[in-house]
């Protein structure tokens, strides 16, 4: 298989290897993503994606391979450094605080950036007051972009579970990074809600890197400028969706099944 090499990748892996006991996760996978791409890895339930994911992100540590984020090898890097280097990322199972608000969650999405001691918070230094306006200003930003202005003191538990997931990706814009990772970001939404969602992304893509695990071919098509198919831990086509989608060995493994459209 061949990789075409981006110029500029910001997110870069090469022969990454993923064993836990007899159950080889990952098997070889290289990938290069270029700065501003939409990015799909797709594949049939278990062929290792969100392992990817992990790993790309730091959460887990492969058993070979090197990973490069924005050009600096990261493995043995903690999470919370790559975190503070530009990157989120949501999760497969929607990880929101159903028993606080909207503004409440949203709030647990600034850690990430904002790092001042309890005496500077007592105290009101300049430096926290000014991070404190600016974290007011993104939380404006971030409720207007995810459509959430009207709903900021409801409790995220009583909210569409659609709703909740782009709740998720609000959480993680708190932090305004440069690569998100998007782990099935539109699992469980209903038609109307996809379409929203597909809007939400293309409104937040410029000036980002995005790569996005999803079984909706539909979102892949309408979303990525490329895609990289997994299939049994392998690496099997990268290509635009369209060239991708029709690759035979990606219609024997895992298409014809799954491709609702
Ligand atoms: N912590 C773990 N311990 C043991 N095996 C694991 C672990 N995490 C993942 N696996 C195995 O690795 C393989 C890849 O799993 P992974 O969750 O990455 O697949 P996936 O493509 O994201 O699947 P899905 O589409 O169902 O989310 C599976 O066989 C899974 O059982």
């Amino acid at each position: 298989m061949t990789i075409a090499a981006a110029e500029r990748p910001v997110v870069s892996a090469r022969d990454i290897v993923k064993r836990y006991g007899g159950v080889t996760a990952l098997n070889g996978v290289s990938l290069d993503v270029e700065e501003g791409e939409i990015f799909g890895i797709i594949g049939p339930n278990g062929a290792g994606k969100s392992t990817l994911f992990d790993i790309l992100c730091g959460i887990t540590v492969p058993t070979s391979g090197s990973i490069r984020i924005m050009g600096s090898e990261i493995s043995g890097m903690p999470p919370h450094l790559i975190a503070r280097s530009g990157v989120a990322r949501t999760f497969q199972r929607t990880a929101v605080f159903a028993e606080s608000t909207v503004l409440e969650n949203l709030l647990f999405g600034r850690h990430a950036s904002f790092h001042h001691g309890v005496l500077g918070r007592i105290v009101g230094s300049k430096s926290y007051v000014r991070d404190q306006q600016a974290f007011q200003a993104r939380v404006e930003e971030v409720l207007a972009l995810i459509g959430l202005d009207g709903e900021r003191h409801r409790k995220a538990g009583v909210l569409a579970y659609g709703v909740q997931r782009r709740l998720a990706v609000g959480i993680a814009l708190m932090s305004d990074p440069k690569i998100m990772f998007l782990d099935e970001p539109a699992a469980g939404m209903n038609g109307r809600e996809t379409a929203d969602f597909i809007a939400l992304i293309r409104a937040i893509a410029p000036g980002r890197t995005i790569l996005i695990v999803e079984h909706d071919m539909a979102v892949i098509r309408q979303l990525c400028g490329r895609a990289l198919v997994v299939v049994d831990g392998k690496p099997v086509v990268v290509d635009a969706p369209h060239h991708v989608l029709s690759h035979p060995e990606v219609v024997t493994a895992y298409l014809g099944a799954d491709d609702d459209e």
